[in-house]
């Protein structure tokens, strides 16, 4: 029974949870575009969601549980396709989110796949490393029915870096009885992996800053950069930046920041954060001042690059942003109530779902690569990459301007033109009305 006061959908999609809140962006989308009622209906809801609980053994004997989800959001555009994040406060509804975002993703980058995302509940900094082969192998045997190379393909994402990804990809070889490298992306080259797949996200949102430099009046001689998240995403952006002339002025991570109006070196930093296991206590070229993320945040700069966790700029901090822009490489960075707020004084923030989909772009060229069974060299692999970001690029900016919509609405109507073909193709509600 629905919660007295509360319409029957607010509580299947839980009027408050981060999935309720996302879907503003497609009831807009949907609302600008005139689409039929039927797309809306079938894109507000996950299309399936599996729950498991992962038993393993811990080093000293003792068994742990730890609850893990994967979303298949939607799949007209072909195979659900999506990360897998391990961390503390992963919860279905951050999954579900996720997949939601990954669908609008792989549509506004062109690809022929579907959203989807998965996540397990756990602090890897908390297992040994064989704790942690135990619990990857343990989710690909609680889902491997569920995914596979024309159904739902895996990727990393948070906590999951090429190691986690080459054991759930062994174990999905293991348990299918056949080599089966396309159910799962981002592995590393020595077993099917792309080249160009590790900085790829970075990349892809680099590729569309420097398409937008004119017209947002951006100077890499000048213009200085702070980066929140110094993990696969901050840091290969970071550097890729840095190596044009952009002054990295501040870097943080999950332990905090560090802050140098002279400028940062993302290697030297990096470095740091391998000896000591985190960025703080890394010198710059000038003075350098420790800070925390949320000081990070609020510094003045030319382009503030979340590259962490959802949500990290809201309504309680969103009037104290100093950035000219924003270029969201974490999903989710900034709320949509945020957005709204931002968007309408005129901040520009480049949407996730464009400056992050250089990731699931390259990934695809993986599965590609892993099917044909024919290998690209870099420099393919990068000029694809380039051309796909600067194409989806120039098109959301062009409805940006047209439409006067902000660069979130633009890129939400841009990829929702394309899911609702797809929907449409099948049979579209216009021909089951005249018939
Ligand atoms: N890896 C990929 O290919 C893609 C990642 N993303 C998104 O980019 C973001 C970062 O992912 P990765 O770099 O792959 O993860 P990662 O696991 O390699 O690094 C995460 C970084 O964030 C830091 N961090 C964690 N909690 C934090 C907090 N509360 N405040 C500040 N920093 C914090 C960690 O210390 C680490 O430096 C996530 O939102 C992810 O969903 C999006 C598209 C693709
Ligand atoms: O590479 C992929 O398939 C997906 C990456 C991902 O999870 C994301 O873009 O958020």
């Amino acid at each position: 029974m629905p919660t007295k006061n509360k319409t029957l959908e607010e509580n299947m999609l839980g009027a408050n949870g981060m999935l309720a809140k996302s879907l503003e962006a497609l009831r807009s989308a949907s609302e600008r575009l005139n689409i039929h009622p039927d797309v809306f209906e079938e894109l507000k809801w996950p299309r399936e969601t599996l729950a498991a609980t992962l038993l393993i053994r811990m080093d000293d004997g003792s068994r742990r549980a730890f609850k893990s989800w994967r979303c298949r959001y939607n799949d007209r555009r072909g195979p659900t396709k999506g990360g897998v994040r391990f961390h503390p406060n992963v919860s279905l509804d951050e999954i579900e989110t996720l997949s939601f975002w990954m669908t609008f993703k792989c549509a506004v980058a062109n690809l022929p796949f579907g959203g989807g995302k998965g996540g397990v509940c756990v602090d890897t900094k908390a297992l040994s490393a064989n704790e942690l082969e135990r619990l990857s192998r343990a989710y690909i045997e609680a889902f491997a029915p569920f995914i596979g190379p024309d159904r739902d393909i895996l990727a990393p994402d948070m906590y999951t870096n090429g190691i986690v990804i080459a054991w759930m990809a062994d174990e999905y070889s293991s348990i299918s009885g056949q080599a089966s490298p396309s159910a799962i992306t981002g592995k590393p080259l020595a077993f099917g992996g792309t080249n160009g797949r590790v900085d790829a996200t970075a990349r892809g949102g680099y590729y569309t800053l420097r398409h937008l430099e004119t017209s947002l009046a951006l100077n890499p001689e000048s213009a200085t950069v702070a980066i929140q998240g110094f993990g696969n995403v901050g840091y290969y952006c970071a550097k890729l930046l840095h190596a044009d002339g952009y002054k990295i002025i501040a870097i943080s991570d999950s332990g905090g920041g560090i802050y140098d109006k002279s400028g940062l070196d993302p290697l030297a930093v990096m470095q740091h954060k391998h000896e000591t296991g985190g960025v703080k206590g890394a010198k710059g070229q000038g003075k350098t001042n420790e800070i925390t993320n949320a000081e990070l945040l609020e510094l003045e700069c030319d382009v503030l690059v979340p590259a962490a966790l959802e949500r990290q700029i809201t309504l309680d901090n969103c009037d104290k942003i100093n950035a000219r822009i924003i270029l969201e490489m974490a999903n989710g960075p900034v709320s949509p109530e945020a957005d709204r707020k931002l968007s309408a004084a005129g901040q520009i923030i480049v949407p996730d779902i464009l400056a992050n989909s250089g990731g699931v772009t390259v990934s695809h060229l993986e599965w590609v690569q892993n099917r044909s069974g024919f290998y690209w060299d870099s420099s393919r692999v990068r000029d694809h990459l380039k051309k796909t970001m600067e194409t989806e690029t120039q098109a959301i900016w062009a409805l940006h301007n047209e439409m006067d919509l902000s660069m979130r609405d633009a890129a939400y109507t841009h990829g929702l033109r394309r899911i609702a073909e797809s929907v449409e193709a099948r049979g579209t509600p216009a021909y089951f009305e005249g018939s």
